[in-house]
């Protein structure tokens, strides 16, 4: 599957007209979903305004919910494209657009080419490849020695390479993108705080806390996605409602993610679960390191599934917004990942010892799925 949705993020492969879908659009009110907190979902009854601890990264008041912290940064990433458009009008009404000259393009393309051949030889069903370096430093075989101090100077390199000093030629490939595109480096910031809070934190009180770990881990690649992506001439939603698809998309994946490796994360002393969900279902942190399938796990499950197929569905709203290019990739890797939920299930909720995945023959049936939902582009209607 790599082939297909590399294809996603590979800013090669994209039609360069992306970014004039990002320009003007008649703006729809801003709509944020608050899913968790829906009646609807009965395992979320949550208090979700008790405040999260001081994370560092993308916020430092503690009153106001993980959701709020985070769509500020979606805020910030739209008005980003918005600040970029006047920028280029008006270097353009003073003819200072040139194509750069000192460019060395074969430089360039060969390391575009190199971050191919990572995607393709790492990446299982998505990833950029600044992500996946990035979640090498604390998954890789090195991840024993990484400290915050590695951290820091992760994030030092990644402040260089936004300014046009990159250090090698990846980085020069992602310096290239993020001078091209109206990408901003506080989802990259946020994705390296999600790794400094994997190396101090082992355990989530509530889902707030989770949905933020989700967000800087996942939701941050979404908002680095669609800037390249791009939105299509013809969208009417506001910016801000594609990228709060998109983030739903990345919060949507990792909470799957987490929902299939719960046996594996418990065997490294890690429970990304929500403690006051799994303590009302009556399960302690005893009972995901026996892993034993019982019927109050299986209702828990149920209620975790729910939630991700929710935030699968807030993502599905933003996809046909994506420029025509852009949608089929999209479609089929949310088709795709969203079947591990089912996997699960099938499974019996044993997600302890048995690894919930997607065959290759249900794969490759997602595709024609996916290439006719992505036929259908933006609603004419306003
Ligand atoms: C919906 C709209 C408007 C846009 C799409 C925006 C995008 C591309 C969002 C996707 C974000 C994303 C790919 C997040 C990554 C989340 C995740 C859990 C990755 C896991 O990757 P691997 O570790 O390679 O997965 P496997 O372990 O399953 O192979």
């Amino acid at each position: 599957m790599s082939g297909v949705v590399l294809w996603v993020v590979c800013p090669k492969e994209i039609n360069t007209n992306s970014l004039v879908p990002l320009l003007p659009r008649n703006g729809v009110p801003i709509r944020r979903s608050k899913m968790w907190s829906s009646s609807s979902f009965s395992a979320s009854k949550l208090s979700f305004s008790s405040g999260v601890s001081a994370y560092s990264g993308t916020v430092a008041n503690p009153q106001r919910s993980s959701e709020e912290k985070v769509y500020e940064v979606v805020l910030k990433q739209a008005a980003l494209v918005r600040e970029q458009r006047i920028t280029r009008k008006e270097k353009k009404a003073l003819g200072l657009i040139e194509t750069d000259k000192t460019t060395n393009w074969d430089l360039l393309n060969e390391a575009y080419d190199r971050c191919g051949e990572v995607c393709a030889e790492y990446a299982k069903t998505f990833y950029l490849v600044w992500c996946r370096r990035t979640d090498e430093l604390v998954d890789g075989p090195n991840a024993s020695h990484i400290t915050p101090k590695a951290l820091d100077r992760w994030e030092n390199r990644l402040t260089d390479l936004f300014e046009g000093r990159p250090f090698d030629m990846y980085d020069a490939a992602l310096s290239h993108t993020v001078s091209t595109y109206p990408v901003d480096i506080q989802p990259f910031k946020d994705m390296i705080e999600g790794m400094r809070l994997d190396l101090r934190k082992s355990r989530y009180k509530n889902f707030d806390e989770l949905y933020l770990y989700c967000y800087y881990v996942a939701g941050t690649v979404g908002l680095m996605s669609v800037p390249v992506m791009g939105i299509s001439p013809e969208s009417k939603a506001s910016t801000e409602s594609v990228y709060n698809a998109a983030l739903a998309l990345g919060i949507a994946n990792q909470l799957t993610n987490i929902l299939r490796d719960v046996g594996e994360d418990a065997r490294r002393g890690r429970i990304y679960l929500p403690q006051d969900e799994l303590a009302r279902a009556g399960l302690s942190d005893e009972d995901i390191f026996r892993g034993k399938v019982t019927d109050k796990w299986r209702s828990f499950m149920k209620g975790q599934i729910k939630r991700a197929r929710m935030f699968f569905e807030e993502a599905e709203k933003g996809v046909a917004e994506l420029n025509a290019a852009s949608r089929w990739p999209v479609w089929a890797s949310l088709l795709i990942y969203r079947q591990i939920l089912d996997a699960i299930e099938v499974n019996d909720y044993d997600n302890f010892t048995k690894r919930a995945y997607v065959g290759k023959a249900k794969k490759f049936l997602s595709l024609p799925v996916s290439y006719a939902r992505a036929l259908i582009g933006p609603s004419t209607v306003s």
